[in-house]
């Protein structure tokens, strides 16, 4: 396989002519080396930036509450239902692995002590969901913490999509969290219950991106439907925020999002704090805006990417690979020029 990416080639600025000539790289192949600044899968200033990773609230803060969370078994999802059940939480997990949910419910309460409920769910079929969260309000009652984090995703070019993988992905993401939060909604509005939403979603929410088109598409539209009830649902105690997760290395995402393993260096080196994110960053951040310490945050949108956003949005940030003599250079030419 050959990914060619259009950089802008730091090699060759010795000439004005060539200041801005693009350079076809080849990911591949040997011409990475001048965007290596380490062999490490972390850049020198990370050391910096130290992932503190352990539950940050106060123990007990969500001590006789219910969190229910889709996609609990694996990856961010995993993390969050730990976090919180340390702090707390009886939590019910959510998807359509149940030997990988019972695991990972049997591993987190043996940790925290807590009991996790695993539960079947495809959030693509709302008979499924109605199902669920049947069993849910049986089990344990109607929730006060509602993670919508189930999700699909596959790099593919938008030519090779069929219908059918729009709809896998679209279903998944968009469709699904429309199930959940409708059903679970009307259940806690005809209670009188007020509870907690987030969504995950991801950066290029905002961007679109191409080459993940349908989960560009679905994500952008979990953004409005949180937007949306923010402002109708906050009248019955409901209250919805949004994180939007950088790259976490999780076997579910970067299995098919990074396939090879070729990508990894390239999205580090366009992090300013020079690392991917963690697990339990994400879940610290879930389980402060799913807490009461968060009661007046509704319609929060969080990216928490170690500044990869604004690192690719800033026309000029491939600028960070010049060399100190290629700004002298540079500095020379831009100075001797008079005039228009
Ligand atoms: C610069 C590089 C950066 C790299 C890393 C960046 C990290 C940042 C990440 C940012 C955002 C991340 C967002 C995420 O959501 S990550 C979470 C990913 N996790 C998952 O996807 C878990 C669940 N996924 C799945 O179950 C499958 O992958 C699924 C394909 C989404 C659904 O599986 P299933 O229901 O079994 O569906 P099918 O296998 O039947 O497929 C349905 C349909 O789609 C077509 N298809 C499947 N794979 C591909 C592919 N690779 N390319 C093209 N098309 C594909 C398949 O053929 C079916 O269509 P059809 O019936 O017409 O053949
Ligand atoms: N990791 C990253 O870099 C980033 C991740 N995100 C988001 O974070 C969230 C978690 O992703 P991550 O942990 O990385 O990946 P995972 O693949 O581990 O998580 C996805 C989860 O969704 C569940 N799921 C998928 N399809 C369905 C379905 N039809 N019904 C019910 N559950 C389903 C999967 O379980 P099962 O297969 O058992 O159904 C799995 O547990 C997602 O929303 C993703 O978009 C956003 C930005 C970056």
């Amino acid at each position: 396989v050959k990914i060619i990416i259009r950089i802008f080639d730091a090699e060759s600025l010795s000439t004005s002519n060539a200041l801005f000539t693009p350079c076809l790289l080849q990911l591949f192949g040997n011409g990475t080396a001048v965007l290596r600044k380490s062999d490490d899968d972390r850049a020198p200033q990370a050391r910096f930036f130290p992932p503190l990773q352990e539950p940050m609230l106060l123990p007990g803060t969500f001590k006789n509450k219910v969190a229910f969370i889709t996609g609990g078994g694996t990856g961010l999802g995993k993390g969050m239902t730990f976090t919180l059940s340390s702090l707390g939480a009886e939590c019910v997990i959510a998807s359509r692995n149940l030997d990988v949910l019972k695991a990972t419910a049997e591993e987190i309460s043996s940790q925290t002590g807590n009991k996790v409920h695993p539960v079947q769910c495809n959030v693509r079929d709302p008979d499924s969901v109605k199902a669920t969260v049947d069993q849910m309000v049986n089990d344990v009652g109607l929730p006060d913490v509602v993670i919508n984090n189930a999700a699909g995703n596959f790099i593919s070019p938008s030519e090779r999509l069929s219908a059918n993988a729009w709809k896998a992905i679209t279903d998944t993401v968009l469709n699904g969290t429309a199930y959940i939060t409708l059903d679970i909604g009307k259940r806690l509005i005809a209670a009188q219950k007020g509870a907690a939403f987030l969504c995950i979603t991801t950066i290029y929410a905002d961007s679109g991106s191409g080459f993940v088109m349908p989960s560009a598409s679905a994500k952008a539209g979990v953004e409005a439907l949180c937007k949306s009830l923010v402002a109708e649902w906050g009248r019955y105690g409901l209250r919805f925020n949004i994180i939007q997760p950088g790259p976490i290395k999780t076997k579910g995402a970067f299995s098919r999002l990074d396939p090879t393993g070729k990508f990894e260096k390239l999205m580090i080196e366009r992090i300013p704090v020079g690392r991917l994110g963690t697990v339990g960053e994400i879940a610290n951040l879930a389980a402060y805006l799913c807490s009461d310490y968060a009661s007046w945050v509704s319609g929060a949108t969080i990216k928490i990417d170690g500044g990869e956003y604004s690192f690719m949005a800033g026309e000029f940030n491939s600028l960070s690979l010049v060399t100190k003599e290629q700004w002298d250079v540079m500095e020379a030419i831009i100075r001797q020029t008079k005039g228009s």
